[in-house]
């Protein structure tokens, strides 16, 4: 299979090699013409995944017609907001019937939706033609190649099984799942728990406070997916409890970093110039992903606190009493 991977941070990156050594031909588009220039000529991105060997029949270009050419399989991999601009130039130069998939992980500011929904927006595929692959994917690990599960969610469940065949590699894992609403969710909603984690550690406090939020994240996470119409079990699966464990417990999620830098007392201006261009997509999706439990009458306590320390002047001392403060009720 030919394919293409849109964006070459740390995941388009990685999942360009997971690609070449599931058997493909890949072709890695860079937004920088001198890092898609290093990429081919050095086989390593120095940027963003430093000490690993590429292998050397992955392409690289900064030209995406060239990258899209013939692609049977185009996978996107840039920070979400910035999706809907970028797919504009693209989608005239998609081949017709290629699966686009979504790597990315937030809800777009402004319209509160998904990913996939501004893909079908933009170039007008058909949803069937749209997958998104989510689950507890560092990139890092997956670059070093550790034993990593995955979830590939599309609404045609037969697309889900050949791009499942089609990204097995010896240490990737892909699972299926036709529910694209639930994976997409679970992916956005656990970098904004992961700030909160991240806030919790940054104060100082221990695996009780991070066991807590990730438990009763999940439980928020998957009251907004039930309402938007998730199947409440994905959130049990490698794209809820499983992500959410991963980037809430890894010192590589960026997410993570970001909030033990608030909690340890640094603005948001601070841990945004500390990330050095790399995305938290919790930062921005905080407010996104709020305004979409709030169109649904839907209680997202902990989204709401760290929206609050985001944007709203909120400590985290205060987010954290504002948790502890709350009325007592039944777990479930
Ligand atoms: N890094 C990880 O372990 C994983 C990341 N993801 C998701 O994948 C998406 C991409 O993440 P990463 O690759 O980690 O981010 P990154 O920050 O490492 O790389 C982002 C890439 O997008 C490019 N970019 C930045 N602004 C752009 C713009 N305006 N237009 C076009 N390209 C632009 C950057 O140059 C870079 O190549 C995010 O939504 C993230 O949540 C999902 C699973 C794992
Ligand atoms: O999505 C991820 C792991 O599955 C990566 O998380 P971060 O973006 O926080 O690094």
């Amino acid at each position: 299979m030919r394919a293409a991977v849109l964006g070459s941070g740390n995941w388009g990156t990685a999942f360009a090699k997971v690609l070449v050594d599931a058997g493909h031909e890949v072709t890695l588009w860079a937004r920088r013409p001198e890092l898609a220039e290093v990429i081919a000529r050095t086989h390593t991105n120095p940027d963003y995944l430093p000490g690993i060997a590429l292998p050397p029949q992955l392409s690289a270009t900064h030209d995406a017609a060239a990258a899209l050419a013939g692609a049977e399989l185009v996978a996107i991999a840039i920070p979400a907001q910035t999706l809907r601009e970028n797919l504009v130039g693209w989608a005239p130069l998609l081949p017709p019937t290629a699966t686009l998939v979504s790597l990315m992980k937030g809800v777009e500011l402004g319209t509160a939706k998904r990913m996939s929904e501004v893909i079908a927006e933009v170039t007008g595929a058909a949803p069937e033609r749209i997958a998104v692959l989510s689950g507890p994917n560092l990139a890092l690990e997956i670059a070093r190649e550790q034993p990593t599960a995955t979830v590939v969610a599309c609404t045609d469940l037969d697309r889900a099984v050949a791009i499942q065949r089609a990204l097995t590699a010896p240490y990737f894992r892909p699972y299926t799942n036709a529910d694209v609403v639930g994976c997409e969710l679970g992916g956005a909603v656990k970098n904004v728990i992961a700030l909160a984690v991240g806030i919790a550690h940054g104060m100082g406090y221990g695996d009780n406070t991070a066991a807590s939020l990730i438990t009763r994240g999940l439980a928020e996470t998957s009251r907004l997916g039930t309402a938007l119409g998730a199947d409440p079990l994905t959130f049990a699966g490698l794209a809820g409890l499983g992500d959410l464990v991963a980037t809430c417990s890894s010192p590589l999620s960026r997410n993570r970093a970001f909030g033990t830098r608030l909690g340890g007392g640094e603005s948001l201006q601070q841990a945004q110039e500390a990330t050095h261009g790399q995305v938290a997509e919790g930062a921005k999706s905080c407010r996104s992903v709020l305004e979409l439990a709030q169109r649904h009458g839907v209680d997202v306590p902990i989204t709401q606190a760290v929206e609050a320390v985001c944007f709203r002047g909120l400590t985290p001392q205060a987010m954290l009493e504002r948790f502890m403060s709350r009325s007592v009720k039944s777990e479930v």
